[in-house]
């Protein structure tokens, strides 16, 4: 199996300017994002609404990394982590704790080798909203005044307290 990877520019600002193409004949996705950095959690739903509406749907294996746990100090980190996982959970993503600068590049592997196992399952080609039994339904998200989502981490996000 071969695998090409594109990797796009993570931050919000570079979101919209995703052109269609780099949408097309995607078979796998993976989110990841920066723990000692709340609001590259907090895009996450954006990213993947964006997924959505270019109807990358959930046949498309999906992976949730949050990188640069060998800075996990704060608390802050920590319950993001929690809710990391939490989020993946729902959203049926294979979750993952890693550090790029790990001495092994911890865990890193192990996404795209899983990954590659998933595409193997899934290839040939299951069609449509996934027969995986025990794929969960997307969660009812609600879009708080702020636009952002009342149950993500978001320490923008009013009456949001983490710290
Ligand atoms: N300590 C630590 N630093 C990391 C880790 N991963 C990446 N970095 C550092 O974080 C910085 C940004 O890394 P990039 O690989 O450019 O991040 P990116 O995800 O491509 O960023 P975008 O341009 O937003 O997509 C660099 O200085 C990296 O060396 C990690 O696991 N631990």
């Amino acid at each position: 199996m071969q695998i090409q990877l594109w990797d796009t520019a993570g931050q919000e600002r570079f979101r919209k300017s995703m052109v269609q193409h780099y949408y097309r004949n995607v078979h796998g996705i993976v989110f990841v994002f920066d723990v000692t950095n709340p609001t590259s959690f907090c895009n996450l739903h954006l990213w993947m609404d964006e997924c959505r509406q270019h109807s990358l749907g959930l046949d498309i294996p999906r992976a949730l990394v949050c990188n640069k746990a060998d800075l996990v100090t704060s608390t802050t980190a920590s319950v993001i982590i929690v809710q990391a996982r939490h989020l993946a959970e729902v959203h049926g993503m294979s979750f993952y704790l890693t550090s790029a600068k790990g001495p092994k590049g911890e865990q890193v592997d192990s996404i795209f080798v899983t990954l590659a196992q998933r595409l193997n399952l899934v290839d040939g080609r299951v069609p449509s909203a996934l027969s995986w039994s025990g794929y969960p339904p997307r969660p009812r998200l609600q879009q708080g005044r702020s636009g952002h989502f009342d149950d993500c981490f978001c320490d923008n996000r009013p009456g949001s307290s983490l710290g």
